[in-house]
């Protein structure tokens, strides 16, 4: 689902992201995690075509695609549907004034998709809501609701792989919970690939199966999620996973 070859981010002199290696696979999910400011948005954005002040080096594959080549209808194509970015704060992303089922009705047709009702409410089935939410405006749903929607979203529009940054650090820990079961079930169930971008180690060691580890654009450490939180090797690692509360 993603092939990324020495991935290189500048912002002019700065490099702020250098990632060798970074591959997640079909029902796989692989974390990027490490403290403010080292990179993991970055990275995560770019293999979107989403970091447009930056300059990009290395190879970048998406569903097959090369996103640095691609021409824009083709990454248009891949980019919202095949391969869908899920951020913090779903509520901001949603227009107020419109209701979740004219929202997803949009953007399915903006893909060229089928709306039906049925497509519709099975999306949120998937993400265990009621489709009676899609009568709903998005303040009137919870922010682990709103969550469940961006994903709902993802899933109508026959996402492969959600690319998700800090998907629940603006939320309560009960939610949060709510959240990481609906991305596990998807992974289970469909196959769905995930690249999770988060600070929060407990979260990561409780859904990831590889770990990157970033501290100021570098990788200084990967490998299966178990073995790296359990036994980390870098000294940098180790202070992350000391600062757990
Ligand atoms: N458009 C931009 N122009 C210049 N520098 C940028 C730009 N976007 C990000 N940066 C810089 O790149 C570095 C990495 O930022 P990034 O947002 O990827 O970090 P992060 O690991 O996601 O941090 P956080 O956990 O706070 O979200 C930071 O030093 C940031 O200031
Ligand atoms: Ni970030």
């Amino acid at each position: 689902m993603i092939e990324v070859r020495d991935l290189r981010v500048r912002y002019g002199t700065r490099v702020v992201a250098d990632v060798p290696v970074l591959d997640v696979g079909e029902g796989e999910c692989v974390a990027i995690v490490g403290e403010s400011g080292s990179g993991k948005s970055t990275t995560l954005l770019s293999l979107l075509g989403l970091t447009p002040d930056a300059e990009i080096s290395g190879q970048i594959r998406v569903c097959g695609l090369d996103v640095r080549t691609a021409p824009p209808r083709r990454l248009r194509e891949i980019r919202g549907a095949r391969a869908a970015l899920v951020m913090q704060s779903p509520q901001a992303a949603l227009s107020p004034a419109t209701r979740l089922g004219v929202l997803m009705r949009r953007a399915l047709r903006l893909h060229g998709r089928e709306a039906t009702e049925q497509i519709m409410s099975e999306a949120m089935e998937a993400v265990l809501l009621d489709p009676a939410l899609l009568r709903r405006y998005p303040h009137e749903v919870s922010g682990g609701q709103a969550q469940r929607f961006a994903i709902a979203l993802a899933i109508a529009l026959g996402a492969e792989v959600i690319l998700a940054d800090e998907p629940t650090s603006a939320l309560d820990v009960t939610v949060q919970a709510e959240v990481v079961g609906v991305l596990r079930r998807l992974r289970a169930e469909r196959g769905l690939a995930l690249l999770l971008v988060s600070h929060d180690l407990a979260l990561v060691s409780t859904i990831a199966d590889r770990v990157l580890v970033m501290k100021d654009g570098v990788v200084v450490e990967s490998g299966a999620a178990a073995e790296v939180l359990a036994a980390p090797s870098h000294p940098y690692t180790r202070e992350l996973l000391e600062a757990l509360p």
